[in-house]
């Protein structure tokens, strides 16, 4: 997919799995797809998560989804989950499983990178990455292990060094903020609990 085209189907991410959901997974996708989301990933990590056969049978039934309303879906960190969901990519943070062999194993597929600082990014293989995750951009509860957060900021530099590269900013972002993550740069804004603890998921997608 040429670079102009992907960042315009980050444009509004929804990152889940199924420990994030109040709502049945499935059901949570389905109102997300259907109030206009341009892309997701498939998170299921974390307290509470899915492993085995279980995440792959929900992980099928989330592919399902998004084909239906031509959505990306990426799948986290889980390579082996790539082939057997057919996912378009994977995205994949710096104490994953490396670019440099993820690009080897998978040509064709979309990968990407978070990328939290300048240390990181000085030392990432970028030339090799179809789009960069920027974050955590506001503080988050939902990632027990995230990163300090960066502000705005770190968008701003990111698309300083790299104008074309497809970048998203994650972390924190809600339906109030997510014009600033924007105008900073961004071509998206990723986000869970924006979209899963929503009274009403339809309202918050349209209003992001
Ligand atoms: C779009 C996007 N950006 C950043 C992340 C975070 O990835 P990572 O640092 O590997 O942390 P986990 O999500 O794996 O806990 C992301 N998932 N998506
Ligand atoms: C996966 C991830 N990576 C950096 S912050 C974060 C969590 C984002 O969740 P929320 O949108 O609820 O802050
Ligand atoms: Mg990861």
């Amino acid at each position: 997919m040429h670079k102009a085209m992907l960042a315009k189907k980050l444009r509004k991410y929804f990152v889940m799995g199924s420990q994030n959901c109040s709502l049945d997974p499935v059901e949570t996708l389905k109102l997300a797809v259907e109030a206009g989301i341009t892309a997701f990933q498939f998170r299921e990590k974390g307290v509470g998560s899915l492993t085995g056969e279980k995440k792959l049978e929900l992980g099928k039934k989330l592919r399902e989804i998004c084909l239906e309303h031509n959505v990306l879906f990426i799948i986290n960190d889980d390579v082996d989950l790539v082939k057997p969901l057919e996912a378009d990519g994977i995205h994949v943070g710096q104490e994953d499983v490396s670019v440099n062999d993820l690009r080897k194993l998978m040509p064709e597929k979309i990968i990407g990178l978070s990328v939290s600082n300048r240390f990181e990014l000085e030392q990432s293989p970028i030339h090799l990455v179809d789009y960069v995750g920027a974050g955590p951009i506001f503080s988050t509860t939902t990632k027990s292990d995230a990163k300090a957060p960066v502000g705005i900021e770190w968008i701003k530099a990111i698309r300083n060094e790299y104008p074309s590269i497809p970048l998203v900013g994650i972390g924190g972002i809600n339906t109030t903020n997510a014009g600033q993550v924007m105008s900073a740069g961004a071509d998206g804004v990723a986000v869970i609990s924006a979209i899963t603890k929503a009274e009403n998921i339809e309202k918050a997608v349209k209003n992001l």
